[in-house]
């Protein structure tokens, strides 16, 4: 049998089985941290010095928590049940699950994402009659959630001017409807444990007894209260161990504190600090390039990275003429690579910014190439799967006004906005949610099958309906009994979210089958709870056709911690990558330096860099410079690979791109992969054509809120983009 500990250098030998005591693991990228950290926690099992129950493992993203319950049970034949490893967000739902009564929480409560929260905040200041021309409800929730991750009450908050008192005030007002509502924001669920444990020594001190060993990936990107949270978990016994690399910290903007590194220092870890300088990951010149790059920057710890590999290849640097002929160039490549048998999961395209995935997704999908993007509109956000998750949370709990707000008229149920204001007031003036001041109203009414009256006959049917049934069962049953089923199928556009919807069954299904996900569930009381906890912390990772060979696409903050044969980077032009929000400040610029060092590190064997003159960017032509961060690589290193370009062809799309195979051929000027415009809906994508002449219709992915769209040409106004 071999061992756990094969193959580790004798750093990496010593931090993973390092005796008893807390120790900062400082390295670069690629020198095997996460490794490291995964190895220890299987090491520390095996040789029966902690239970599975006695770790505490906290990294940043679903993904990565996910592959670490992998890989332990790949290096151990282990129960990972009831074991806490997870996201800071993951971990403090379970906590507020399992006291919810001692953090003053129904079991049932829902989470808000980010656009539930805005919501909430608009209908808080609606409620308050708040002039949201100068309190605007993105400005309000921005406070908000920014003094949460502060670790600051509304009463802890210094005001020294009206404006700031007003902003206080929304923010007192909004914890008591989210209490009220049964409901808990993102940040609200690490402050809200934080305070828990920070409050109840008894509690406390069950954790703190409980895990003897607490290990942290990616510290660098942790913020104060982050820290402050991991700080309560940790007894006089515990032992710490925190993994990362100051050169790789890219969310000082959401207030990650690097200092956390030297406090963690002064208060755990003392001299125990370990360095490892050998990467596994890259070959050397792409090593070379990110040394080279990281140098730059005035503020790090310092270090190196070196690697036994060879030098390999040259990186490869494409200049285009536009954004459309540089994604001509990465499709070509990408399927030149493919060809050599490259699988398409080993390679990536990242971005700087999410906008700049459009143009990669069009020339992909003209060209047939498969592929998933990371962290875009996630699955759970799009509307007919947000409707549909609404009713489940009134499901699982009624007082849920913004649910309740969401569905009462839609489908439309001839609920008019004078009777929501109404039932606004009433249940203000008697302290009661909305679903209970409309059950008041429905007892009241004579005619109960229409209009109010009729949703509370609805809701509580579909209560009843629902008991007891399998969680697939509950939403199929839901979507049949509320009537969305049958809105989006009356619908012309209405196949593709249907289609949505049909996923969410089966998403709740695998979600039902996961036994990881299930043992959550002793925990955080019944399936559809926790199905809703898991819709509101997923992190994206779930579209449909998951498994398939598919290229990855992810902006390069996404891709933290990942690792790819081939990495594409492309967009690297001033404003663009350094990002114009930056580029002002000595620190702005570091930061995306770092950045753009976590860019080149993702990849082990092949880097290409590209950048355009010119890009079609919100809807504008920008001309841009090539990014200084090409111009700090030592030239040496890298090869201009312009060696197909047509000088004589005018610059764009189709001079470049060889024209797909999948394109008909009809006499219709707009052709299946092209981008067009239209006057109400923006630029889109056109996904099918049908019919002929003046019957001709096209289906247009506008993506967003608008989504997929049939037009009649004959009609609609269409231009190409
Ligand atoms: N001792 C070793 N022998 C062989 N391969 C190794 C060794 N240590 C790490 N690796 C491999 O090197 C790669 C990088 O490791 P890992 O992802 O743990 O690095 P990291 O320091 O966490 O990187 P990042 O900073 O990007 O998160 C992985 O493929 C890992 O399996
Ligand atoms: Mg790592």
């Amino acid at each position: 049998m071999t061992s756990l500990l094969d193959g580790l250098n004798p750093e990496q030998l010593a931090a993973v089985t390092l005796p008893g005591q807390s120790a900062l693991i400082l390295a670069g990228a690629g020198s095997g941290k996460t490794r490291v950290l995964t190895t220890r926690i299987a090491w520390l099992i095996q040789t029966g010095q902690v239970s599975p129950l006695g770790i505490l493992a906290v990294t940043f993203t679903n993904k990565a928590a996910k592959e670490m319950l992998t890989r332990l049970t790949a290096m151990l034949p282990i129960n990972t049940r009831g074991m806490w490893v997870g996201t800071f967000h993951g971990l403090s739902n379970r906590l507020l699950r399992t006291h919810h009564r001692e953090a003053g929480l129904p079991q049932l409560f829902q989470i808000l994402d980010t656009a539930d929260q805005l919501s909430a905040v608009k209908r808080l200041l609606k409620s308050l009659n708040v002039d949201t021309e100068k309190f605007e409800p993105k400005k309000v929730q921005y406070f908000i959630s920014g003094n949460k991750e502060a670790g600051l009450r509304p009463q802890q908050i210094e005001v020294f001017d009206p404006y700031t008192r007003r902003l206080v005030e929304f923010y007192a007002a909004y914890d008591e409807q989210c209490n009220r509502e049964g409901v808990v924001d993102f940040p609200e669920l690490l402050l809200r444990s934080y305070e828990l444990l920070a409050r109840n020594d008894v509690l406390r001190a069950h954790y703190q007894e409980r895990f003897r060993h607490i290990l942290v990936d990616e510290f660098q990107d942790t913020n104060r209260l982050q820290y402050r949270w991991l700080k309560q978990f940790a007894g006089a016994q515990s032992v710490l161990m925190a993994v990362g690399d100051d050169d790789q910290s890219i969310y000082a903007f959401r207030g990650a504190h690097t200092g956390n590194m030297n406090e963690f220092q002064r208060d755990y870890a003392g001299d125990n600090v370990i360095k490892l300088e050998q990467n596994y990951r890259s070959h050397g010149n792409i090593l070379d390039a990110a040394n080279a790059l990281i140098t730059q920057n005035q503020s790090r710890l310092g270090k190196n990275l070196w690697t036994a590999e060879g030098s390999g290849e040259p990186i490869r640097v494409f200049e285009a003429y536009s954004d459309q002929e540089e994604a001509g160039f990465i499709v070509e490549e990408v399927k030149a690579l493919q060809r050599e048998g490259t699988a398409l999961v080993d390679m990536a395209l990242l971005y700087r910014s999410n906008a700049q995935s459009r143009v990669l997704e069009h020339a992909l999908f003209s060209a047939g190439v498969p592929y998933r993007v990371y962290g875009g509109l996630r699955f759970f956000e799009r509307q007919e799967v947000k409707h549909a998750l609404a009713y489940l949370r009134l499901l699982a709990n009624p007082d849920d006004d913004g649910a309740f707000s969401r569905v009462v008229n839609f489908p439309t149920r001839g609920i008019g906005a004078r009777t929501l204001e109404q039932l606004a007031d009433a249940a203000q003036a008697g302290g009661t949610s909305l679903w209970q001041a409309a059950r008041a109203k429905a007892d009241a009414s004579k005619d109960s099958a229409k209009g109010l009256p009729g949703f509370v006959a609805l809701m509580l049917a579909m209560q009843e309906g629902t008991q007891g049934l399998p969680l697939p069962e509950v939403i199929e049953h839901m979507l049949h009994a509320s009537g969305l089923a049958a809105h989006y199928l009356a619908e012309k556009e209405g196949a593709d979210r249907l289609e949505n919807l049909n996923e969410l069954i089966n998403a709740a299904t695998v979600f039902a089958n996961d036994p990881e996900a299930m043992a959550e569930l002793d925990e955080v009381g019944g399936p559809l709870a926790s199905f809703l906890a898991h819709a509101a912390l997923e992190a994206g990772d779930h579209q449909a056709g998951a498994g398939t060979d598919a290229l990855q696409l992810m902006t390069v903050h996404a891709a933290k911690g990942l690792e790819f044969h081939a990495v594409f980077l492309g967009g690297l032009e001033e404003g663009l990558f350094p990002h114009e929000q930056s580029m002002n400040e000595q620190d702005g610029i570091e930061e995306e330096r770092r950045l753009m060092y976590v860019a080149i590190t993702r990849a082990r064997r092949r880097l290409y860099l590209s950048h355009a003159q010119s890009r079609m960017l919100h809807g504008q032509t920008r001309y841009g410079i090539v990014s200084r961060f090409i111009g700090e690589l030592p030239p040496a290193l890298l090869k201009l690979v312009n060696t197909r370009r047509n000088a004589a062809a005018p610059a764009g799309y189709d001079s470049y791109v060889a024209p797909a195979s999948s394109v008909r051929s009809n006499t219709s000027p707009w052709r299946i992969g092209m981008n067009v415009r239209h006057a109400k809906f923006g630029v889109g994508v056109v996904v099918n054509v049908e019919g002929q002449g003046d019957d001709m219709r096209v289906q247009i992915n506008f993506g967003g809120a608008n989504g997929m769209k049939w037009l009649a040409l004959e009609y609609a106004k269409l231009e190409p983009a």
